[in-house]
């Protein structure tokens, strides 16, 4: 075979022989031979870089986003360096600042970027850290590197390289461990009670804050703070909560963990760079040092886990837990806080929108169906878990999702099962040790796998993630009794009634200790979460829905044909059949008959449902077993609501009076 050319258009050419051709063996490279005395691969210009060194820092191209090391400045005149260079000063003795110790005069030397960097000097005429003036203790002489609001790609590679298991999933994802803690700790979490929080918050029997005082929260507080400035490098996110630019507030997170980052990173608003520029002092600071337990001989700590709020110092500090759920759960209690002071409505719900701008609110305790209800291929998604309910409509309080993982399948949840990709932070999940392909049905970490997501990596998202005043309030009961409705409609008092109940059979896993499932009754659909008493939002909901004209319904995504161990779930397909008629507004002038007990309007058909589910009694094959359960459950909801009946909601007594009425009757 004659040689043959085989291609030159990349300045090669292949000589192939029949010696050495494709099957024979590699084909010769010939270099072209104009410069006989130097025989080099001219293909191509040559690098630009004399050494290896200069060659890995041409790879990185410098750019004024945040995670950048500060020797980068995008700025162009000798001006706008100045002011550059005071704004980082400025950013740096902020973070500084939030680092401090309180028995200390100042806070720690911070300077910004890896330790491991090359990039990162300590020379004295880099003025871009902070130096405290003198204390006599050898923590005051380190630096605490500080990884200022890195980027996915960033973190990942923190993570891997320091976070054992750490992995990236065939997906994408970045697969980690939340350690001990698998799910929330809701006994170990404390609220500061000082003047003012004594007459605003709820305490005492029901209520979900711990009550701690200001010197113990301080003492948590130093722990959890000389605990990260020991740490060679910590993470500062600065992001915000609620999309609603008039109550949007300012966050920042210091954490010990490039997953805990990562994670905030999804669940927050991420700030533009230039949000990100004028920022300035955060509205709220969390202390996330989970990895160190709280010292047990402290007052009120009954563990070694303790998550601590202080409301007047805009502080919470997180000792002895990594689960990354804290966080957000507990920002989201701050929000609980803060939000109805501004006269707006705080709700642990889940929101999507038609699009003719029809909006549902989900209501619903963990594993009821927030998430996937909300996330729905035909709607757009406004978030999946805490809104605001303000005069301007409805404003999403996050970012991101958090959606669980257990059995998730491409064909039931698609959305959110290609959500999981670069970026998504997957907790305690099992995978395959050489694919990296993730068994979402392996509960051998926990039941409670997790997948935290950008809110735009569902496609449907709606962005800004606002939307007008809610058509529909959907409250969602994970009923593992078997006997309530797959749907009823409610009455303005039956939907305050069940609200304010915000009943399910608590599913397995979210929060730590619950192994079965078991009948709960957690006031609001978020009885952990609230600050108030429940009745305070219990009165806004009712305003609101009476003014905008909303519609109150109950759906069963718990059991059907006996209870929990006989039947089985309903079928998430039925469900949405269900939602989608609330959606379209059929559901609502349908055929209704009331069932006994409950008093509760059911339909008596529903496109793409089978009729005979619709009411329960249907579906027991044991009719007596059928009616113990029904009144079983009834003298519970009634055993919980005794815990309501002194109280009056809003200012309107016959409501009150009403909605005591709308409970079961036995
Ligand atoms: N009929 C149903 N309706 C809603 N969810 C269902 C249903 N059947 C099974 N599920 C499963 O229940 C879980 C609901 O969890 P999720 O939506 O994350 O709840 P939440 O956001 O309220 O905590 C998901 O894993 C979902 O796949
Ligand atoms: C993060 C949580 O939210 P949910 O289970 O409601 O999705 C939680 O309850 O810990
Ligand atoms: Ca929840
Ligand atoms: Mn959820």
């Amino acid at each position: 075979m004659a040689k043959k050319e085989a291609s030159t258009e990349n300045g090669f050419s292949f000589t192939r022989s029949a010696s050495s051709n494709a099957r024979n063996g590699l084909a010769r490279i010939q270099t072209h031979t104009n410069t006989p005395e130097v025989c080099h691969d001219d293909s191509t210009p040559p690098v630009r870089a004399q050494t290896i060194h200069d060659l890995h820092s041409l790879q990185k191209k410098k750019s004024s986003a945040p995670s950048t090391p500060i020797t980068s400045s995008s700025a162009t005149s000798p001006f706008s360096t100045i002011l550059e260079e005071e704004r980082q000063r400025l950013q740096l003795q902020s973070i500084s600042a939030s680092l401090a110790s309180l028995t200390r005069e100042t806070g720690p030397k911070v300077v910004r970027g890896d330790p491991a960097s090359k990039v990162v000097t300590h020379h004295h005429h880099d003025h871009h850290y902070i130096t405290p003036t003198f204390d006599a203790s050898d923590s005051a002489l380190k630096f605490t590197h500080v990884l200022y609001n890195l980027s996915p790609a960033e973190l990942y590679e923190q993570a891997i390289k320091y976070e054992k298991g750490s992995f990236i999933t065939a997906t994408g994802a970045l697969a980690t461990l939340s350690g001990a803690k698998t799910g929330r700790s809701p006994r170990d979490k404390r609220v500061v009670k000082d003047e003012s929080t004594e007459h605003d918050l709820w305490w005492g029997k029901g209520s979900p804050n711990i009550e701690m005082d200001e010197h113990t929260f301080l003492i948590n507080r130093e722990r959890a703070v000389d605990y990260l400035n020991s740490l060679e490098k910590v993470f500062v996110n600065d992001q915000f909560l609620n999309w609603d630019p008039e109550h949007r507030i300012k966050v920042r997170i210091v954490s010990a963990r490039a997953y805990h980052s990562l994670f905030m990173h999804n669940m927050c608003i991420r700030p533009t760079p230039e949000e990100l520029e004028e920022f300035g002092t955060p509205d709220f600071t969390i202390y996330n040092a989970g990895q160190f337990p709280c010292n047990r001989y402290t007052h009120h700590m009954t563990s070694s886990t303790s998550i601590d709020i202080n409301i007047a110092r805009k502080e919470m500090v997180i000792l002895g837990t990594q689960y990354a759920g804290e966080m957000k759960k507990g920002l989201f209690s701050v929000m609980h806080y803060l939000m109805p002071k501004r006269n707006i409505l705080s709700l642990h719900s889940g929101c999507n929108m038609g699009k003719n701008g029809d909006v549902a609110l989900f209501f619903g305790l963990s594993g009821t169906g927030k998430t996937t209800l909300s996330t729905d291929h035909n709607r757009y998604l406004i978030g999946d878990d805490e809104h605001c309910w303000s005069e301007n409509g409805v404003s999403n309080i996050e970012g991101g999702c958090y959606a669980k993982c257990v059995d998730l399948s491409r064909e039931k949840e698609p959305d959110i099962w290609n959500a999981i990709k670069f970026g998504t932070v997957v907790e305690n999940v099992v995978f395959d040790e050489h694919t990296r392909e993730v068994d979402f049905s392996d509960k051998s970490v926990t039941e409670n796998t997790r997948a935290a997501y950008p809110i735009e990596y569902i496609p449907n998202a709606k962005i800004p993630c606002v939307a007008p005043h809610p058509k529909n309030v959907i409250l969602l009961a994970c009923d593992a009794f078997g006997v309530l409705p797959p749907v009823s409609k409610l009455s303005l008092a039956q939907t305050m009634y069940h609200f304010i109940s915000g009943y399910t059979a608590l599913v397995a896993g979210t929060e730590d200790g619950i192994k079965e499932p078991q009948a709960t009754f957690s006031a609001c659909f978020g009885a952990a979460f609230i600050m108030m008493h429940p009745t305070k939002y219990a009165a806004m909901l009712a305003e609101k829905m009476q003014k905008h004209g909303a519609t109150g319904w109950l759906v069963n995504t718990g059991w059907s044909g006996g209870r929990y161990g006989v039947g089985n779930r309903i079928k998430l397909a039925y469900t949405r059949k269900i939602i989608d008629a609330i959606h379209s507004g059929s559901l609502l002038n349908s055929e209704y008959t009331k069932t006994e007990v409950f008093g509760l309007e059911i339909p008596t058909a529903i496109e793409g449902v089978p009729s005979e589910i619709l009411d329960p009694v249907n579906t027991w094959a044991d009719k007596k077993a059928y009616q113990d359960t029904l009144l079983k459950l009834a003298s519970l909801f009634k055993k919980n609501f005794n815990g309501f009946i002194s109280y009056k909601i809003g200012t309107d007594q016959s409501l009150t009076e009403e909605i005591l009425a709308a409970g079961p009757t036995l």
